[in-house]
């Protein structure tokens, strides 16, 4: 049946920058052909000629991979309306225009999702309609509950998509694979054998102009609430016994209903902002100087946090998650540490135990070993055994979409999930608006906040 993907928010920075490129695979893929066309909802006053010369912009800027002629054909499919997404009558004409199913899709900032999904009720859905919602899902626990219960009042849980890209990245997706379809990882994978996990998505991004959305979010939501809990979710979680969205769901709010939130709010969590500095050659201002940025909000762009996991497997063991914005290198990964030996017969040699990294962007897998050297036999060495995943024909975007186009929720964030992520977040967000944990200083290009 003819589907067409309503974009709220179309002509924001995630619309420009990953939705239009990833459609643009899909149609190179034939993955659109003749079933889907776009209809993009902004506030601009554009006509559909003014919205496509804008998405060919964006196109040529970031999907220059995608044939021309690919890029063409996919802005033929763009159709714009102008309209506040928050108001049934601008929603009811939007949906008058649509033939067929409407798949809409909320590409708005967090705030809007709530009285975007109350204007939606107030208008006829067609049969068939499916939801789709961005992260972070909601501000709080209490606001995802509200949307929950929206969400379920307009679609059921099967129609409604809670999307998260890092679910469709190449190295998140290989955790399933490297656990579930080798004999070598799980028999150590709990904490007889783990000392702690580190899940670590350093970005040498700054703002991007994104103050809109991000000034009130800051890393924390933007980040940790979602991408890295759902990364820590997919490592601590027991065996699915299929991989599809059912299964994947009930195993992840299991192991998400089992993490204890940071103890110590001083010692657990770090919270920091940048200040001008120079990243890789690129000169970045003040995120305070920003344009849009409210410094009084003291929105952090830099996140930490360490969480345990109160179950049989992972009792014990710290899970570090951090992120940040504008830091010198972009370390993208998740690293398993494991114990020690329990005797060393190597003399009084200083070892690093074994760790396995899980690399993002460029995907990769390294294990890191101790093994005999060059030259005396038993001097032992740290070496690497590297490999280097082949990329994927469809960015995170274009899979993320294709799943949503054809209602597959393997991909997708269960109601569940998404309220626990927040009953883990929310005693951080607290302490931090509270004052209890400084908002450490670090300047653009650094390592990141000095831990003090
Ligand atoms: N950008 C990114 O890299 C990524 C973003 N995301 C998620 O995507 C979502 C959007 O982020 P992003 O695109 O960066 O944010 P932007 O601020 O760039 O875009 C938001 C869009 O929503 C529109 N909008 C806001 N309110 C209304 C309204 N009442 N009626 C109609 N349109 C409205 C804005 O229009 P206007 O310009 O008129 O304000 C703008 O087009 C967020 O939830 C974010 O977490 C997810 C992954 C990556
Ligand atoms: O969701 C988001 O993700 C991006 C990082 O993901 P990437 O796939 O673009 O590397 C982040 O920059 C952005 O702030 C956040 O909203």
């Amino acid at each position: 049946m003819q589907a067409t993907l309503v974009v709220l928010g179309g002509t924001g920075d995630l619309a420009g920058r990953l939705l239009l490129p990833g459609l643009a695979q899909l149609v190179q893929a034939g993955a659109l052909d003749g079933d889907v066309d776009v209809l993009a909802v902004g506030r601009d006053d554009w006509s559909e000629q003014e919205y496509r010369e804008w998405a060919r912009t964006r196109l040529a800027e970031h999907a220059g991979h995608v044939p021309e002629e690919a890029q063409d054909r996919l802005v033929d499919l763009l159709g714009y309306e102008r309209g506040d997404v928050t108001a049934p009558d601008d929603l009811r004409r939007v949906l008058a225009r649509v033939p067929g199913r409407p798949v809409v899709y909320l590409a708005l900032p967090n705030t809007v999702f709530l009285p975007t999904l109350e204007a939606l009720t107030e208008v006829e859905l067609p049969e068939g309609t499916t939801i789709a919602v961005e992260k972070p899902f909601g501000r709080d626990e209490a606001d995802a509950r509200e949307l929950n219960a929206v969400l379920h009042r307009l679609v059921p849980e099967e129609r409604a998509f809670r999307t998260d890209h890092f679910l469709a990245k190449q190295t998140v997706l290989n955790v399933l694979g490297l656990r579930f379809a080798n004999r070598l990882f799980e028999p150590v994978w709990n904490a007889s054998h783990v000392d702690r996990v580190e899940i670590v998505f350093d970005e040498t991004l700054g703002l991007e102009g994104r103050a809109g959305y991000y000034d009130t979010a800051g890393a924390l939501r933007d980040m940790l609430q979602n991408h890295l809990l759902q990364q820590l979710a997919l490592v601590a979680m027991e065996p699915p016994n299929a991989v599809d969205g059912a299964s994947l769901s009930a195993r992840k709010a299991d192991v998400l209903r089992a993490v204890r939130p940071p103890a110590d709010m001083a010692r657990d969590t770090v919270r920091g902002r940048y200040t001008a500095g120079t990243v890789q050659g690129r000169e970045l201002p003040d995120y305070t100087s920003e344009e849009g940025v409210d410094p009084a909000r003291e929105t952090e762009t830099h996140a930490e946090f360490t969480v345990t996991i109160d179950n049989w497997r992972w009792a014990g063991v710290p899970f570090r998650l951090r992120s940040g914005k504008a830091l010198g290198a972009g370390r993208r990964e998740i690293a398993i540490w494991f114990k020690p030996v329990p005797h060393l017969a190597f003399g009084d040699q200083q070892l690093q135990p074994d760790v396995l990294r899980l690399g993002l962007d460029p995907d990769h897998v390294t294990l890191e070993l101790n093994l005999n050297g060059a030259g005396e036999p038993f001097d032992l060495e740290r070496r690497a055994l590297d490999i280097d995943l082949p990329p994927n024909d469809l960015s995170a975007y274009g899979l993320l979409l294709r799943e949503v186009l054809a209602g597959d929720a393997t991909l997708s964030i269960s109601d569940v999930e998404a309220e626990q992520s927040w009953r883990i977040v929310e005693p951080v967000l607290a302490a931090w608006s509270a004052g209890e944990v400084p908002l450490r200083e670090y300047p653009a290009g650094s390592a990141g906040p000095d831990h003090g």
